[in-house]
């Protein structure tokens, strides 16, 4: 099997770092590198810098160029048998023709970039140092001017992009008043392995950069730059509460430029969207992007029908008076956490609901009945499980059972095929939807309850979002809460087909290198690790493998206390809810005191958060402690060795893991991660099958002590698993893009008429 990007993952101590950022100085050359820095010719031609730019031959050391040694991931070796496996041309997922051929020229230009090897990454480093020292030289200019001078200077910069400069051109400049802005306004002067990051994010890359390292002062460079052509320019995160942070954090540094700042937020009506996205730049989620592209599309389409039956029956004309567009065109897209929005959401439907079904009152009912019955029924005597499909499927004493089952008047109504999906459905929800795992019940805006699914990639609540295909009312059904109605589909957009309508797209996170190669098939955006600022000084301690998950919980709970006792702090990462409150019941039998945090208690998120650095402090977390929290540490914490992670499970995705593991050792703290495995993993059983997956829990139960021999079984699960998600993925996309096809054959819109 060829090695897969996962296999660099275990980079933290192997990684050269640059030392702390250097100032001008620090980039004025290095001898060593190749003194043709020209560009690689290979870029799209807007990203193109002129081939004049040679660094000077000054010997002064230079460690950012030594950090800028590392590979390109865009050479990461794909994951060549998985892709073997695909229909033959997949990538082109673009759904009208403006999309694809947006698609298409971020491919073309993308095909070439691809073809890079580790010579002409080494290239493109050297032209963005290049670009880096022109960008000091254009700062020693600006430090002395005034405020008033630097927005001038903005001005300049906006009417020549509108005029048509090319925007690789103005990037040195504008960068440079962007890193002005940035001290004066905040204090916060962009280091140079931010200003690296930032010329990557605007040349269309997935910058990979560390946990703490500063994306979001990152952002506002390829942001500004982008806003100056007066397109817009957006920045896409996963929550609005992140979106609100950031923009109101980095709005001084806009507002010395003379840009300004929209925020779109889930509650914001059509006028105060408007206005956001008539802002230079706009901070706002995936989502709401994505529905109000929708929302947009809807509206013009029912506009134009006005237009065409006005105009047919004779009456009036269009009337002005109607609503207008919020958006007003995607031109940039900054894709914040984009491993989690590019990849774990990609599939997601933002779905826009049509007319109220007639049917509802039935349809309940029959997901009540088919409920309170589902525990009824045997494995192997009513059903058979497909253990590649998990399709529930019942046999013919189980439809004899279904027929002969007493039933409300409205349910007799119903068809028997239909009964008997009801039924499959309602065993399969009951069998493998468990509360407090993948679902909580609370009390919802309503005043009724409601099913809110827990992410099991960030261990957040993901509000609003719905399993498909009647497993969602089935389990409102099953926990005999409101069955929400279904209501059909008006207008329908995935994450994914979202973001590849942006010409120009590029995006940040602290762990992409594990998805470097479908980030570069999906979306034509290479994959770029960004060096640290400091050196990273994490620890990776041996993983630990026990034969149950007991055994490894106690295990888990001895290390807690031995390093609570010296006073260090712990972060114990769970894979679910119930399991960081198995972790809590244990850390209560010894007396350790702790925090929890999972979907359960969001609202005290920042406080826990804000406290899991200090003296003693033990979190027990689900993985939700894995992003957008910044766990600061003093200097006596620093001194005893830093904070401590224990990773108590694999999760399917390696990067979720690294999430966890970038909460110690952040900005060159000290710090040290344990993995904890046990033989009853879930990882195994998708990872191994269920079958082998069995034999290892049975090898399990009669072992004592830990069998560490067994470690790498569980990473190439791990693989195994990922890879057959990303398969799923890639089947997925090429049905979508089909189904599109065929769609634009017979003239419909693939985003409005859309199959329920
Ligand atoms: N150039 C800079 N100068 C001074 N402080 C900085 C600079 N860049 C970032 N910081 C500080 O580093 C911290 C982390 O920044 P930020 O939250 O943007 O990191 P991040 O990369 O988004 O981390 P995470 O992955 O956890 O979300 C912040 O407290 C910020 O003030």
């Amino acid at each position: 099997m060829s090695s897969s990007p996962t296999s660099r993952d275990a980079t933290d101590e192997t990684v050269p770092d640059p030392t702390a950022d250097n100032a001008s100085a620090s980039t004025t050359g290095d001898a060593k590198r190749p003194a043709d820095a020209a560009g690689d010719g290979n870029q799209a031609a807007e990203t193109t810098q002129p081939g004049d730019a040679k660094p000077p031959a000054d010997a002064v050391p230079d460690p950012v160029a030594d950090a800028l040694a590392l590979p390109d991931l865009d050479a990461t070796e794909p994951l060549a048998d998985v892709s073997a496996e695909l229909p033959a041309e997949l990538p082109a997922v673009a759904t009208d023709e403006s999309a694809d051929n947006q698609a298409n020229k971020r491919r073309g230009a993308a095909k070439q970039t691809n073809r890079l090897t580790a010579k002409g990454a080494r290239l493109k480093m050297s032209r963005w140092r290049a670009q880096l020292a022109r960008i000091n030289e254009f700062e020693s200019v600006l430090q002395p001017e005034d405020d008033a001078s630097l927005r001038k200077r903005s001005l300049a910069l906006r009417y020549r992009a509108m005029a048509g400069e090319k925007l690789g051109i103005l990037l040195p400049e504008a960068y440079a008043l962007a890193r002005e802005a940035g001290r004066r306004a905040l204090s916060m002067r962009h280091y140079d392995v931010q200003m690296i990051g930032g010329i990557s994010l605007f040349e269309g890359h997935i910058a990979e950069m560390q946990t703490g390292e500063g994306k979001t002062l990152t952002a506002t460079l390829p942001l500004y730059l982008h806003s100056l052509v007066g397109k817009g320019a957006h920045l896409a995160t996963v929550n609005d509460y992140l979106a609100k942070r950031d923009a109101e954090w980095m709005q001084p540094l806009y507002a010395m430029l003379g840009v300004n700042v929209g925020i779109i937020q889930t509650p914001d009506d059509q006028g105060s969207r408007r206005k956001s996205y008539a802002a230079a730049v706009t901070y706002g989620t995936a989502k709401e992007f994505g529905f109000d592209f929708l929302r947009d599309r809807l509206l013009l389409r029912a506009q134009n029908r006005m237009q065409t039956e006005s105009l047919g029956d004779g009456a009036g004309g269009f009337s002005g008076s109607g609503d207008q567009p919020v958006m007003r065109g995607m031109h940039f897209c900054l894709v914040d956490e984009a491993d989690s929005i590019l990849i774990d959401e990609a599939r997601t439907p933002l779905i826009i609901g049509s007319i109220e079904d007639n049917v509802r009152d039935q349809i309940v009912e029959t997901y009540r009945w088919a409920a309170q019955h589902a525990e009824e029924y045997e494995e192997d005597e009513h059903y058979d499980i497909d253990n590649e499909t998990k399709q529930y499927e019942l046999t013919a004493r189980g439809r004899q059972k279904v027929r002969s089952l007493p039933k409300p008047d409205l349910v007799r109504t119903m068809g028997l095929v239909d009964l008997y999906e009801y039924t499959e459905r309602a065993i399969k929800v009951a069998q493998e939807f468990l509360l407090n795992r993948q679902y909580v019940v609370r009390p919802g805006d309503q005043g009724t309850d409601e099913i809110v699914i827990v992410d099991e990639f960030t261990g957040r609540l993901a509000e609003g979002r719905k399993w498909r295909d009647g497993i969602h009312q089935a389990i409102e059904a099953k926990e005999n809460i409101e069955i929400s109605v279904p209501t059909g589909q008006a207008a329908r957009i995935t994450v994914q087909d979202l973001f590849l309508r942006y010409p120009h797209l590029a995006g940040m996170t602290g762990t992409a290198a594990t998805s470097a190669a479908e980030m570069k098939k999906i979306y034509r955006t290479p994959v770029i690790r960004v060096p640290t600022n400091r050196p990273p000084q994490r620890k990776q301690l041996p993983d630990q493998v026990f034969g149950d998950m007991l055994a490894k919980f106690k295990a888990i709970v001895d290390e807690v206390k031995r390093i609570h006792e010296t006073g260090r702090p712990v972060l114990i990462g769970t894979r679910s809810i119930d399991k960081s409150e198995i972790v809590s019941r244990l850390l209560n039998e010894i007396n350790i005191p702790h925090e929890v945090l999972n979907a359960n208690n969001v609202e005290r998120e920042a406080e826990i958060v804000s406290a899991a650095g200090g003296r003693g402090k033990v979190t027990v977390a689900t993985n939700m402690a894995g992003r957008g929290t910044d766990i600061k540490l003093s200097d006596e914490i620093e001194a005893l060795g830093g904070m401590h992670v224990i990773c108590t499970e694999l999760h399917d995705a390696a990067r979720i893991d690294r999430q966890l593991i970038g909460r110690c050792g952040r900005q060159g703290d000290q710090g040290s991660y344990r993995q904890y495995l046990s033989l009853d993993d879930d990882i195994l059983k998708v990872g191994l099958g269920v079958e082998k997956a069995k034999r290892m829990k049975t090898k399990g139960e009669n072992l004592r002590g830990a069998a560490n021999q067994y470690a790498k079984m569980f990473r190439k699960a791990q693989r195994k698993v990922e890879r057959k998600h990303f398969r799923d993925r890639m089947v997925l996309m090429h049905h979508e893009k089909e189904r599109k096809k065929m769609q634009r054959e017979i003239g419909q819109d693939p985003y409005l008429d859309t199959p329920d």
